[in-house]
């Protein structure tokens, strides 16, 4: 495994006594775009708080560039982005303006404030008022204003929260370019499968509070392949047999049970060989479950 920029190790934090994460062990690989899912409520705003150190973490359960957060929180700090919730922009200012008023506050050369007004795509507004903005310009210079320090990680809170269909995509081309052009490791949080699913190589998936699965963008397809569903009339006697020669039962329910699907033909074959046991088919068909389906069951059944 590639070096881990973020890691969370059983992670508890409580709201009075709601318990908002539980246990989550979070694994962001360095140059990673690792989509965070999860419905409403589900953790993800008070997690990525977490790891901004804006709510305290118990000891040694939080690390950031492989050093525990509380005990290096400035260090860590420096060298992250984030843009959670409304970004802080100032109305009454250019978007020029805003990053020069940051690139002050920072210590840094207004130089940079030039640079990623092009990087967000923002220079030809550069000198209109931030008020006057669309919604996804905002995040562009929220983004902008995330990345003045140059930092190699980035966490945006539901970057593309309303806006619409360009916005999204020029936020989504954005996170792309800032991962593959300028290495940047980006955790980015949504409640939509469909937004994740195109940009990211990671992927976990958080319900009320619990991370229900973490991994690669192929290993969550891995679980949307397809499947063959079989009614039979003796599924014990069907799975003792097909067990016994060489085929794998994923899984059984309501009487049915489901193989991977390989092809037609081997349905035919499968088909043939039951029937030639004295077993009854009832049915037998390829399922296909799509990945917004599963993610639906995997958040719902918990
Ligand atoms: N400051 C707070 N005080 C008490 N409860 C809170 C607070 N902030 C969040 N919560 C609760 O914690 C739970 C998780 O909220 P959180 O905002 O982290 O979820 P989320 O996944 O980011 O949701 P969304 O997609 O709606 O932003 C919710 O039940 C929420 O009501």
């Amino acid at each position: 495994m590639k070096d881990l920029i973020i890691e969370t190790r059983g992670l508890n934090y409580y709201f009075g006594t709601q318990k908002v994460v539980d246990d989550l062990s979070l694994k962001v690989e360095k140059g990673s775009i690792y989509g965070f899912l999860g419905p409403n409520g589900a953790g993800k705003t008070t997690s990525i708080k977490i790891l901004l150190n804006l709510l305290q973490s118990p000891a040694d359960t939080v690390f950031l560039f492989g050093k525990e957060i509380n005990t290096n929180r400035i260090a860590s700090l420096k060298r992250l982005g984030a843009l959670v919730e409304q970004p802080a922009i100032y109305a009454h200012l250019s978007g020029e303006e805003n990053l020069y008023n940051r690139c002050m506050l920072l210590g840094i050369n207004r130089k940079k404030a030039k640079e990623m007004l092009q990087l967000v795509g923002l220079e030809d507004a550069a000198s209109k008022k931030a008020g006057k903005y669309s919604l996804g310009m905002k995040q562009r210079l929220g983004i902008a204003l995330a990345l003045l320090s140059d930092p190699e990680l980035l966490l945006l809170d539901e970057p593309t929260n309303g806006l619409d269909p360009n916005g999204i995509i020029e936020i989504r081309n954005l996170m792309i370019e800032l991962a593959t052009k300028h290495q940047k490791t980006i955790l980015v949080s949504s409640h939509l499968l469909s937004e994740i699913e195109r940009i990211a190589t990671h992927v976990g998936i958080i319900n009320k509070g619990k991370l229900l699965f973490q991994g690669t963008i192929n290993e969550l397809h891995d679980l949307s392949k397809p499947m063959i569903e079989l009614e039979i009339n003796d599924i014990a006697k069907a799975q003792d047999f097909l067990e016994k020669n060489g085929y794998q039962v994923l899984g059984i329910a309501d009487k049915k049970m489901t193989l991977p699907f390989v092809s037609t033909e081997e349905c035919g074959k499968l088909n043939t060989l039951l029937v030639q046991q004295g077993l009854t088919v009832y049915s037998i068909y390829q399922i296909r479950k799509d990945l917004e389906h599963l993610f639906l069951d995997i958040t719902k059944s918990n």
